[in-house]
């Protein structure tokens, strides 16, 4: 479903040429969570914004459903971001003093999707995260991992079917952040989407169903290790 060919994507700062993906092919394919590792600087950052089509590769391709996400014009992208793309983001923007109900109903209003349909939606989302008894609190009265889940629910409300995550448990203790990790990974079930999370978080590598690690742009590990009776065998095919 995502498909990223050889993807290579420049900074220049400063005079200098910082090479922050290099050439790194991935695909996540529809029902399967995908957990990407790296430390700070490694490109991770930049390869969401490569999927999102919030930039655009120098090399290689990045395609949806066989689409040349690289090569979509503004409103093709904005298109794109606003119907197939839900972001999870550490960083919860929610709006102040707005039920946790209309905020993740005001993410459908650009959609021509009416007022009243949209509060059900984001009723029903809200419900799936396990919030369906505090619709009508405003943000400043949940917890960190209430909010967390008031966003996720505000990411899924338009039904996407790429969710593309950057640290969405950095802020959680680690119960609640498997919560949003399974959670995750069942919405991929369920629903038939694409997750590629970049995460620090040492649970993903259990939930996720393949494990990537980036370093210096480059991707290192393809799936983890296979378990000891596999490899035995493929030792003894080699
Ligand atoms: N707008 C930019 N201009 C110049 N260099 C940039 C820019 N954005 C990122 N970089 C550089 O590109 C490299 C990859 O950055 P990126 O943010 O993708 O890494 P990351 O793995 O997400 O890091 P972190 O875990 O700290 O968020 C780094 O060397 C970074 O300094």
């Amino acid at each position: 479903m995502l498909e990223l060919d050889r993807v290579v994507k420049h900074y220049r700062s400063g005079g200098e040429v910082v090479r922050a993906v290099d050439d790194v092919t991935l695909t996540v394919a529809g029902g399967e969570m995908v957990a990407l590792y790296g430390p700070s600087g490694s490109g991770k950052t930049t390869l969401l914004q490569l999927a999102a089509a919030l930039l655009t590769p120098d090399a290689g391709s990045v395609r949806f459903d066989g689409r040349d996400v690289g090569a979509f014009g503004g409103d093709e992208a904005d298109d794109y971001r606003r119907l197939d793309v839900g972001f999870v983001f550490q960083e919860i923007e929610l709006w102040r003093g707005v039920s946790a109900q209309e905020n993740a109903a005001l993410k459908l209003v650009a959609d021509p999707v009416p007022w009243k349909q949209a509060r059900k939606q984001a009723a029903r989302w809200l419900e799936r995260v396990g919030l369906g008894h505090k619709l009508d609190e405003v943000p400043e009265h949940l917890s960190g991992g209430e909010r967390q889940r008031v966003a996720i629910a505000t990411a899924l409300a338009n039904e996407p079917r790429l969710i593309l995550a950057d640290e969405p448990t950095g802020s959680l203790d680690s119960r609640r952040g498997r919560d949003v990790l399974e959670l995750l990974r069942a919405i991929a079930r369920e629903r038939g989407a694409a997750v590629l999370l970049v995460t620090h978080d040492p649970q993903a590598a259990e939930i996720a169903d393949r494990v990537h690690t980036l370093r210096d742009g480059m991707l290192l590990s393809e799936a983890p290790e296979p378990p000891l009776p596999a490899r035995r065998a493929l030792d003894a095919a080699s």
